[in-house]
């Protein structure tokens, strides 16, 4: 049984510590937000013989908004690496991503010309990676309202900071509702 608390999403703290949203979450949608291992490659597994695909939406120099200068911490008022993200199963979105990086830390590491290559892809081949802890939530990417209501139709959100090389790298995913339909998956 769901406490009531988690039925609405005004309720639910932005960010909460993944094993405090596990009451409020399915056992398989469990499964996807508390995996720590490549999402691009569950993704790639789950589609089947859907072609994936990286479809770049933003990928931009500007000001982290305040939570995400928080996670990384780093001044909010100073300009970061912004890259967003549909990755998408036969050109239909499953999720969205938003990732911010400091541009002090973002020499060398050529994360400019990736353009439609998955990000995780290039992350989880380096040998120091390092991820941090998974947070939770329910609230809707803010990032992506003005471009299309299905990609802003998200029934979870996570976000942890992945550090390689003298590099923090905050990674935020939301999944979309499409993915539950397309996977069989339950509302939560
Ligand atoms: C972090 C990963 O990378 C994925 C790919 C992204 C990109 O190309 O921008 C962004 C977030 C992720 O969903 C992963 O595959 O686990």
């Amino acid at each position: 049984m769901i406490a009531p608390i988690f039925r609405q999403a005004s309720l639910f703290p932005h960010w909460l510590p993944v094993a405090a949203a596990r009451p409020a979450m399915s056992a398989s949608w469990w499964q996807w937000v508390a995996s720590t291992d490549s999402l691009t490659t569950r993704l790639t597994v789950a589609g089947g013989a859907k072609a994936f695909r990286v479809r770049l939406l933003r990928q931009t120099i500007g000001l982290p908004r305040r939570d995400e200068a928080l996670a990384l911490g780093i001044a909010p008022r100073r300009n970061a690496w912004l890259r967003e993200v549909a990755l998408c199963l036969d050109d239909t979105p499953w999720v969205v991503a938003r990732s911010v990086a400091p541009l002090s830390q973002l020499q060398g590491k050529g994360l400019e010309g990736l353009g439609e290559r998955s990000l995780g892809s290039w992350l989880f081949q380096q040998p120091d990676l390092v991820r941090g802890p998974l947070y939770v939530t329910r609230h809707r990417p803010r990032f992506v309202t003005e471009q299309s209501a299905s990609l802003s139709d998200s029934v979870w959100g996570r976000r942890s900071v992945f550090q390689h090389s003298g590099l923090s790298l905050l990674v935020q995913e939301y999944f979309l509702s499409a993915m539950a339909d397309d996977l069989g998956l339950p509302s939560r």
